[in-house]
């Protein structure tokens, strides 16, 4: 780390209480650790373009936290979750949630494998595979959530079978978001729009939460 961890745990712990996010103090240590795995791990296999740390605690790590008080369902499935973002830091944050990681990039996924592993996870599953391929479990997922993975009507429409009857997507965008609004299957809508201010980033990040519209009996 370039940053001594004294100044990343100030910057995560400030962030988290400006997020309202009452974290134990071993999750904060936990969120921590994925930091350092995350430098750690980028350097060979290019996890993602930000290097900094102190720039990770922001753009990764209080990023993903500022949706915790919008995920509510007991499973949680995190399409092209890349190096686990933002489902592990989910899934660090509320332990009885079932989250399941997935993406279709093999050395991102052993990343995530190697962060279950190190972190002692025991409600992350991650799994390499084409959303398009995937069928996960009969039932689907309370929640379906993405960041910086596609635009709204392909998320959507990728990972239809996907979502639970009653279930929910949350998509993780930017504050041009609306102009996605306009391709959307007709039978999903979103049901709420809200923008976050995440701590040290000047940019706003808008969370649209989105449901079928047509739910009856049983799975499409
Ligand atoms: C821009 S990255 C975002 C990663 C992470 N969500 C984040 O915010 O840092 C998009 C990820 O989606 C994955 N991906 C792209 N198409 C996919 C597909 N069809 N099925 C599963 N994963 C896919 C890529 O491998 C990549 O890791």
């Amino acid at each position: 780390m370039s940053l001594d961890d004294h100044r990343l745990r100030e910057r995560l712990e400030q962030g988290l209480n400006e997020l309202a996010i009452d974290a134990f103090p071993a999750r904060r240590e936990a969120l921590l650790t994925l930091l350092a795995l995350l430098h750690k791990w980028n350097r060979a296999y290019n996890l993602t373009a930000v290097r900094a740390p102190e720039e990770m605690v922001s753009r990764h790590l209080l990023d993903s936290a500022a949706v915790a008080p919008f995920v509510t369902g007991s499973t949680l499935l995190d399409v092209g979750a890349g190096p686990g973002l933002p489902g592990l830091v989910l899934a660090i944050l509320e332990p009885e949630r079932q989250v399941t990681l997935l993406d279709s990039n093999g050395k991102k996924v052993r990343f995530q494998r190697q962060a279950v592993m190190e972190l002692g996870l025991t409600n992350v599953t991650p799994v390499q595979a084409r959303v398009e391929a995937f069928e996960g479990p009969k039932e689907g997922y309370c929640e379906v959530i993405s960041r910086a993975f596609a635009s709204l009507g392909d998320f959507v429409s990728v990972s239809t079978g996907l979502v639970a009857d009653g279930g929910r997507w949350l998509a993780m965008k930017g504050p041009s978001v609306d102009d996605e609004l306009s391709g959307l299957p007709e039978n999903v809508a979103p049901v709420a729009s809200h923008e976050l201010t995440v701590p040290f980033e000047s940019g706003q990040r808008r969370l649209v939460i989105l449901e079928r519209t047509d739910f009856t009996q049983g799975r499409p």
